[in-house]
C-alpha cells in the first residue's frame, strides 16, 4: 500500500504514487460508486461535484493500514480519526482554485485516489497545483486509475481541478493532527462563547487604543481575543495586558514568572486557532516553548488538547 511514495515540495508537501493500492483495495473502493441514493451534489460556480460519506463502509483493517502509512510518510502524529468522502465528477463539472487551509478542528492531509479507467487527457479533470491563487499550475496530476496524491493542507495548498468531460471517479482520505481535533473546537469554541472585549480590564484600555492607531485590525482582534482567552482562565489584569502585548507583537519589558510565561503563548494559540487555522510551523514553536515545563492546572485541559502527549 502507498509502497513508493514521490515527495515534492514545490509548489507545496504532497506526495504522488503511481499504484497506491492493490487490485482487491481498488475494487473494495470501486463499489463505494454504485449506490445511486444519497450523493450530494455541490452546484458552486467553481465548485461542482457529487459527495458522499463513506467513512463506515471502509473496512477496519483497511483504516488502520492507511493510518499507519500516512503516519510513516508525512511523519505527522495522526490521531485514530478518519473520515473518507467518495466523490463523483460529472460531465460540466469543475473544482476551482482553493487552499482548503486547516480552520479550527479540520484535518490536517489528505490522500486522494483516482479510479478512473482508461483516462484520456480529452476527459478532463485534471487535479492542478498552483503557487498562488492567480497563478498557473506548476504540477499535474492525471486521475488515472489507483493513483494518489497525499499532501498536507495549510494556507497555501492552492489546487483545482479542470472541467470533466466524462464522469470522474476520486477517494478522498483525511487525516487528522492530534492537536487540531474536533475536542479542540469544542473546547475553544466554548472559550470563546459570548465573546465581548468590553469583558476586559480598564487597565488594557489605552495599551488597545494606542495599538488599534498603528496596527492591522487583524493583530489587535487576535491580540483582543488572547487577552480574553487569559481574563476567563482568571488572570489578572497585569497578565492580560501582557499577553494582548505578546500576541499584538508589542514588547513589554517585562519579566515574567513561568506560568504567565506559558498562559500568554497558550492565550496567544488559541486567538490564533480561534481566528485564523491550524498552523503547523507556529505550532511546533510553541510545543518547543513549552517543551518540559510544568503543566499549570489552570491551563491543565487547554494545555492537553493542545500539546497532548504522543507516541
Ligand atoms: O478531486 C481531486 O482530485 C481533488 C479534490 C480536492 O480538492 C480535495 O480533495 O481537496
Ligand atoms: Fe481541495
Amino acid at each position: 500500500m502507498l509502497s513508493q511514495p514521490h515527495h515534492h515540495q514545490n509548489p507545496f508537501p504532497f506526495f504522488a504514487v503511481d499504484a497506491a493500492f492493490s487490485e482487491e483495495q481498488c475494487a473494495t473502493l470501486e463499489q463505494l460508486f454504485l449506490q445511486d441514493s444519497t450523493w450530494q451534489h455541490r452546484d458552486g460556480a467553481f465548485y461542482r461535484c457529487s459527495l458522499r460519506e463513506v467513512t463506515d463502509e471502509i473496512p477496519a483493517t483497511f483504516h488502520h493500514e492507511i493510518l499507519a502509512r500516512m503516519r510513516e510518510i508525512t511523519g505527522l502524529p495522526l490521531v485514530e480519526r478518519f473520515m473518507v468522502t467518495a466523490q463523483r465528477m460529472q460531465p460540466g463539472h469543475v473544482i476551482g482554485i482553493h487552499s482548503d487551509r486547516p480552520l479550527l478542528g479540520y484535518e490536517i492531509a489528505r490522500l486522494v485516489l483516482q479510479l478512473n479507467k482508461n483516462w484520456q487527457a480529452e476527459h478532463g479533470g485534471v487535479l492542478e497545483l498552483f503557487a498562488s491563487p492567480e497563478g498557473e499550475a506548476t504540477f499535474k496530476v492525471n486521475p488515472e486509475y489507483n493513483k494518489a496524491f497525499g499532501f498536507l493542507l495549510h494556507a497555501a495548498s492552492y489546487h483545482g481541478v479542470t472541467e470533466v468531460t466524462q464522469p470522474r471517479q476520486t477517494v478522498v482520505f483525511n487525516f487528522w493532527h492530534v492537536a487540531n481535533t474536533p475536542e479542540l473546537e469544542a473546547h475553544i469554541k466554548a472559550l470563546f462563547a459570548n465573546l465581548h472585549f468590553s469583558e476586559l480590564p480598564a487597565a488594557l484600555d489605552p495599551i488597545a487604543a494606542a495599538a488599534e492607531a498603528s496596527l492591522p485590525e487583524e493583530v489587535t482582534y487576535r491580540a483582543g481575543t488572547a487577552a480574553v482567552a487569559l481574563q476567563r482562565w482568571g488572570y489578572d489584569a497585569a497578565t492580560v495586558v501582557n499577553g494582548y502585548q505578546y500576541s499584538a507583537g508589542l514588547d513589554s519589558n517585562d519579566t515574567h514568572d513561568a506560568e504567565t510565561y506559558a498562559a500568554v503563548r497558550l492565550a496567544d494559540w488559541m486567538a490564533y486557532l480561534y481566528r485564523d487555522s491550524f498552523n503547523l510551523a507556529r505550532w511546533k514553536i510553541l510545543r518547543d516553548e513549552l517543551a518540559g515545563m510544568e503543566r499549570f492546572t489552570r491551563l491543565l485541559p487547554t494545555w492537553q488538547l493542545c500539546l497532548p502527549e504522543w507516541g
